[in-house]
């Protein structure tokens, strides 16, 4: 491809991305389905084109080519490509529709605690205790260095999906801030552990292994497509777990049967997403205060579908990968206010907020997290 077919390629896939509810990823890797004739150059060139834009423009931009003409305002290559040739974009006009803005939108930008990091995110793995041990792991990964005490951090990326390690289940791909959400349960052998909002399964599969695949691990969730995910994941891990789907709305009726047994509830909420930004930098195009609203409203429903589950002296897990305060310490706050006989318990890890600590890609090297645990009395 030239350089000018690049950018118009870049120019349509952007389009795509801000007509799609899907992650940017996906929308690229389809738009390539239909582009067969790119090469691996092209893919890499025309995706770092994409993701410039997408990094650069908080708000939605009007256009792919509003994105594109306004990077192009300060890069002449990139200008120089707007050619108008056979494959190319047209020429820009001086007073065409240009993006503008910062790279948070005004309004998440006033509410994050910290400058959100669009930084380009490490790729951290978690070592399947069920399979493997670290010490016999890491020759596999020599680029890596430990983190925490089953996790080995790549800053360079590399096809882990397709190392024997990966396809024989010995390692996992997993944020180390998720891991560190694993660890805050505190999941023993031999006891009864929720997991509520479980997914395709990413903490099952690590509180599996710290169970040691011993007492009963239950993973719900609303989405039919996740726990479809989560099955193949946790019969690659040797991972064992009861997967339970819940309809909306009915969600207490069937959990009825586990009241007051859980050890260990872990609450993995639905969330904005805030914390994740560097790895879908696109999703805060899609958000807005009035989805943030709603998923406060969701996060309470789960909180209160959660409760009745842990027995006396049990712990109950909040996290959600979002740094709003709305979605996280407040949450908690709100919880301990209405819910008399739980208290929060101390985590060794991140910084103190409120009932609960917050993980930050700046200060913690982990996607943005809030974590609380809270222990019912007896
Ligand atoms: C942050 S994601 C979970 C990620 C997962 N725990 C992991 O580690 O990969 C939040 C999940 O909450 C689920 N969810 C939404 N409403 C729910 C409800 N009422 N009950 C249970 N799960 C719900 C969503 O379908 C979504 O899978």
């Amino acid at each position: 491809m030239t350089p000018a077919a690049r950018t118009r390629t870049a120019i349509e896939l952007l389009d795509a991305i801000l007509a799609s509810q899907a992650g940017a990823d996906t929308v690229i890797a389809n738009g390539f389905k239909a582009r067969r004739y790119a090469g691996s150059k092209d893919r890499r060139a025309v995706r770092e084109l994409i993701y410039r834009a997408i990094r650069r423009f908080g708000d939605p931009p009007a256009s792919g080519r509003a994105a594109m003409a306004a990077l192009a305002d300060a890069d002449d290559v990139l200008a120089a490509t707007f050619d108008g040739s056979a494959y190319g974009p047209a020429a820009l006009l001086p007073d065409e529709p240009r993006a503008t803005g910062g790279v948070m939108p005004a309004w998440l930008a006033a509410r994050l605690p910290d400058e959100a990091s669009l930084d380009r995110a490490p790729l951290d793995l978690r070592v399947n205790r069920l399979k493997a041990t670290r010490d016999e792991v890491s020759p596999l990964f020599p680029d890596a260095t430990p983190v925490g005490s089953d996790g080995l951090r790549l800053t360079d990326p590399i096809n882990v999906e397709a190392s024997d390690a990966y396809r024989d289940g010995r390692i996992e791909v997993q944020d180390f801030g998720s891991q560190l959400i694993v660890e805050a349960c505190a999941a023993a052998p031999a006891t009864i552990v929720v997991d509520l909002c479980a997914g395709a399964g990413g903490k099952t599969l690590a509180l599996a292994a710290a169970m040691r695949n011993e007492g009963r691990l239950i993973a719900c969730d609303t989405a039919r497509d996740r726990l479809r995910r989560l099955e193949p994941r946790a019969q690659r891990a040797g991972a064992e777990c009861e997967v339970r789907l819940l309809d909306g709305g009915r969600e207490a009726e069937q959990l009825a049967d586990l009241e007051g047994l859980a050890d260990v509830v872990l609450i993995d909420a639905p969330c904005s997403g805030t914390g994740t930004l560097r790895r879908n930098p696109e999703a805060r195009w899609r958000l807005t205060p009035e989805r943030v609203e709603a998923l406060v409203v969701l996060q309470r429903h789960v909180i209160d579908l959660a409760l009745p589950l842990v027995k006396p002296g049990g712990a109950l897990v909040y996290a959600v990968c979002s740094q709003l305060r709305e979605e996280g310490a407040a949450q908690v706050e709100a919880l301990l206010a209405r819910e008399a006989g739980w208290s929060a318990a101390p985590l060794p890890f991140g910084t103190a907020d409120g009932p609960g600590i917050r993980l930050s890609p700046q200060r913690d090297g982990t996607d943005g997290f809030f974590v609380a645990r809270l222990i019912k009395a007896c």
